[in-house]
């Protein structure tokens, strides 16, 4: 497994946020963390990228434990806001954390490709679109075939022909061996991934396959199949000193 969670509690701003999540991310595969907005997405990833303090449990990423500095040409991280420089043109942000990772120079033309930027590697980065400027900072991601990815929201603000685009370069990237941890809240996305972690209010609901998910719940519709998951689950435990919140079918 690339990525072990075991157990984790995180609590931001006095609040515990997460409440003691176990999963595992599979090697050369994409996993996608679906979730709602605010359900705890992104302090999930923070945690695997060690950027977390963590109140309970334990996250071991490729052996070692979450933030060792030994990961740190290992995992690409692209969080939710564009982490390149505005002032610097495409190549030159790719060539500037090339240098950091260690990544071979030839490294530029790849990641150019795999994000279709190769029009842009001259432009300066803040004048790029939010789309395009998103891919900038994926194509960092990129540099140096990292063992694992860690994409926070990779596709919003992407028109749809992007996002296609976006989720074969991803099966292609896994197909190299590469684990995929991906967040999203585009049920639609779902159907890409080969594994899904579904998550709610802090709470990881499930952990399996799309088919898996498919054929537990009886429906074809991931959308409807996350519901009937939310559903059971708030049968099985309801809120105390709350009636169970009502949730469509
Ligand atoms: N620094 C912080 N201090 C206190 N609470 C925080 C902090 N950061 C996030 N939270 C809260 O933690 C919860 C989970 O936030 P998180 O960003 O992990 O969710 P998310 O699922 O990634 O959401 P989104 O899809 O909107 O990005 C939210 O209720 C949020 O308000």
């Amino acid at each position: 497994m690339a990525v072990l969670v075991s157990g984790l509690v995180v609590r931001r701003g006095g609040r515990e946020i997460l409440h003691g999540i176990d999963c595992a991310v599979p090697e050369g595969s994409v996993t996608g963390l679906l979730g709602p907005s605010g359900c705890g997405k992104t302090t999930l990833l923070r945690s695997v990228m060690g950027l977390q303090r963590l109140t309970g449990g334990t996250v071991t990423v490729l052996g070692r434990p979450a933030g060792h500095r030994d990961l740190r040409r290992s995992i690409g991280y692209c969080p939710q806001t564009p982490s390149v420089y505005l002032d610097l043109t495409v190549l030159e942000n790719i060539r500037y954390f090339a240098s950091v990772i260690g990544a071979p120079p030839a490294d530029a033309d790849r990641v150019l490709d795999t994000l279709r930027l190769g029009a842009h590697r001259h432009q300066i980065v803040g004048s790029l679109s939010g789309g395009q400027r998103s891919r900038a900072s994926l194509a960092v991601a990129l540099l140096g075939e990292p063992k694992l990815l860690v994409l926070d929201e990779p596709t919003v603000g992407l028109d749809p022909v992007l996002r296609l685009e976006l989720w074969d370069a991803f099966a292609e990237i896994a197909a190299r061996g590469t684990a995929l941890l991906v967040s999203s809240h585009v049920m639609d996305e779902a159907a890409r991934c080969h594994e899904l972690l579904l998550m709610r209010d802090g709470i990881l609901l499930a952990q399996e396959s799309p088919d898996s998910l498919r054929a537990r719940t009886g429906t074809q519709d991931l959308e409807q199949a996350f519901l009937r998951v939310i559903r059971e689950h708030e049968a099985q435990n309801p809120p105390a000193g709350h009636t169970t919140e009502q949730i469509p079918s």
